[in-house]
């Protein structure tokens, strides 16, 4: 075996997979799986295919747009990877978004998310409708999330950074589709990443379990009745998986397993429920525990993918437990909703709609109502949804107090933002976005579409409250990497069009100005030169790649240094 596997999990696996064990150890000795995934906000696979060597033939058959790849083609390395149009992904990994059956306009919750890959992959699924909300715990791991929303173009996407108890207590049982990819031992990883069998002895089994098990009741709060969740690790340990479901089942009946029932081509087997301990069954009766061979385990001598757990379970209809969640929201909401923002939106929060059961006087007594109530006031004025963020901060701004920002400095930048629009953009194409998706959100100096529906997310810390679109300067609006990557060529008055194997394809994503032929700025349709100067939207291959400022000679590059291929 050439990976030096601890002898606890040797001693383990053996137990479980008796004589299945050794097919299974020999796994250790052939290469890990690798694949990658389209990004189907931006193309399918099959485009994906058509444009590039990197995709093998290989497609990975439970995951849409996923294909096998190959380590040594370094698909990081490719320029297509920096345009956002593929998630490098373990094609095991892909699964647990799969089952979650995700529908455009959902609102979807990815609790454990950093880096993204699984948020990514959501949000294809919502293909810019509905909401996702990405979430994950470790700070320093929010920023590779937040990058990688942006550089997919997600439009759609909150990313905190937050205890999953307290996104409970703000939202309730406010979303569709819930996603939770825990914290867990990491078994199914040691052939992918050797620094997990290191870890596998620092991580106890049990110390996972525990985790899973406060965070799994956390995200159970935030499910909707007849809404699902789908649970994943990528750890073969029954205490983290059947274990953990069965601990769950215990102590929110509301929920049960869905049987998967997925072809059996893909090699999958059914879940254990015969490696659960007294402990873990104790409370459930027989048929629950026997619905528990309806999650499914990857195992990577029957399945071309590494180690992997998921459960797909489903929160019953109509039960009362959900007014529960929403009197602790009203309640805990008054003082979170000590808003953190310089402005609210116009459309109505709906945190408070009918299916959190608030009574009118909680409303009444939470800080969301404002934004409600100036939303309707905006609104018999006739005002455009895209004007939303031009009102006064309410008074009790707890944030806005230590970092104010004044009514006239947020109409500063709304100005200057609405005369980015006006004069770069196409605003046909782009004044719809805005009115039917979001609303607008001030916050400092930078502006952000908010996803509809969002609540004023008061006192929660949020790495993006919304798409960001850019931020005023003293002089002008300056659009943000985000927003360029989540528009088309054709959003923009005025594009440079490249093709991905110009060197000034290179040269632009490295940073460095370029001298581009005249005929190459084109407009919205891609095709006709329009000429002219000021900020222009760079493509390559028709996909977004960022900003260029076009002085009519040259066109100085506007990607942010973190975001250059260094
Ligand atoms: C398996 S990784 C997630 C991988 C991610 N879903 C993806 O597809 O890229 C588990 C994540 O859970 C986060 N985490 C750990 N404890 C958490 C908690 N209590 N609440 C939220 N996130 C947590 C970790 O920081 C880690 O990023």
């Amino acid at each position: 075996m050439a990976l030096k596997l601890p002898a606890l999990f040797i001693t383990e696996m053996n137990r479980l997979l008796e004589e299945e064990a050794d097919e299974f150890f020999a796994t250790y000795n052939e290469p890990k799986h690798s694949g990658l995934r389209a990004n189907g906000l931006k193309l399918t696979g099959e485009a994906l295919r058509d444009l590039s060597p990197l995709v093998g033939p290989s497609e990975i058959p439970w995951a849409d747009g996923g294909y096998y790849t190959s380590e040594e083609i370094r698909p990081g390395k490719h320029l297509y990877y920096h345009l956002g149009l593929y998630y490098i992904q373990e094609p095991s990994a892909m699964l647990p978004a799969e089952l979650l059956g995700v529908r455009p306009g959902d609102r979807v919750l990815d609790l454990c998310a950093a880096p993204g890959g699984k948020t990514t992959q959501l949000a294809a699924k919502l293909q810019g409708q509905g909401v996702l909300v990405t979430n994950d715990n470790a700070a320093e791991r929010t920023k590779a999330l937040a990058k990688n929303v942006e550089l997919a173009g997600i439009r759609n996407a909150v990313v905190l950074n937050e205890e999953p108890g307290r996104i409970a207590d703000a939202f309730g049982a406010w979303f569709d589709r819930v996603l939770v990819d825990a914290p867990c031992s990491g078994e199914g990883m040691f052939r992918k990443d050797e620094d997990m069998i290191g870890q596998w002895e620092r991580h106890s089994v049990e110390r996972c379990s525990r985790m899973q098990d406060a965070i799994l009741l956390d995200a159970a709060r935030l499910v909707a009745p007849g809404g699902r969740l789908v649970y994943s690790t990528c750890t073969f340990s029954p205490r983290e998986n059947e274990g953990t479901i069965a601990k769950f089942l215990a102590a929110r009946p509301d929920f049960f397993v869905v049987s998967t029932d997925l072809p059996a081509s893909f090699g999958f087997a059914p879940g254990r429920p015969d490696w659960l301990n007294d402990e873990e069954k104790a409370g459930l009766d027989e048929p629950t525990i026997a619905s528990l061979a309806g999650t499914v385990r990857v195992w990577p001598h029957r399945s071309r993918g590494e180690g992997h757990f998921a459960a797909l379970l489903e929160r019953r209809p109509g039960d009362q437990a959900n007014q529960a969640c929403s009197a602790t929201l009203a309640t805990d909401g008054a003082s979170i909703a000590s808003a953190a923002y310089t402005a609210a939106g116009t459309l109505p929060p709906s945190v408070l709609n009918e299916r959190d059961n608030g009574t009118k006087d909680q409303k009444a007594s939470n800080g969301f109502l404002n934004e409600r109530d100036n939303g309707t006031d905006r609104r018999k004025r006739g005002a455009a949804p895209y004007q939303a963020a031009r009102q006064k901060p309410a008074p009790n701004h707890r944030k806005e107090a230590k970092h104010p920002v004044r009514v006239d400095e947020t109409e500063d930048v709304l100005n200057k933002f609405e005369e980015f629009v006006k004069v770069h953009l196409n605003e046909g194409r782009q004044l719809p976005v805005f009115q039917q998706s979001g609303r607008l959100l001030v916050r400092g100096a930078s502006i952000y579409l908010v996803p509809a529906e969002v609540p004023v997310l008061s006192g929660m810390n949020v790495v993006r409250p919304g798409w960001l679109l850019g931020s005023a300067t003293k002089h002008r609006f300056e659009p943000s990497q985000a927003w360029a990557m989540g528009l088309t060529s054709r959003d923009a008055v005025r594009s440079l069009r490249l093709s991905s194997s110009h060197p000034d394809s290179l040269r632009y994503l490295k940073g460095e100005t370029l001298q581009p032929a005249e005929a190459d700025i084109v407009g919205p349709d891609g095709i006709t030169p329009v000429g002219g100067k000021g900020w222009t939207l760079v493509c390559i291959d028709g996909f977004p790649a960022g900003w260029g400022r076009y002085d009519g000679t040259l066109l100085k590059n506007e990607r942010l240094p973190g975001w250059r291929w260094v």
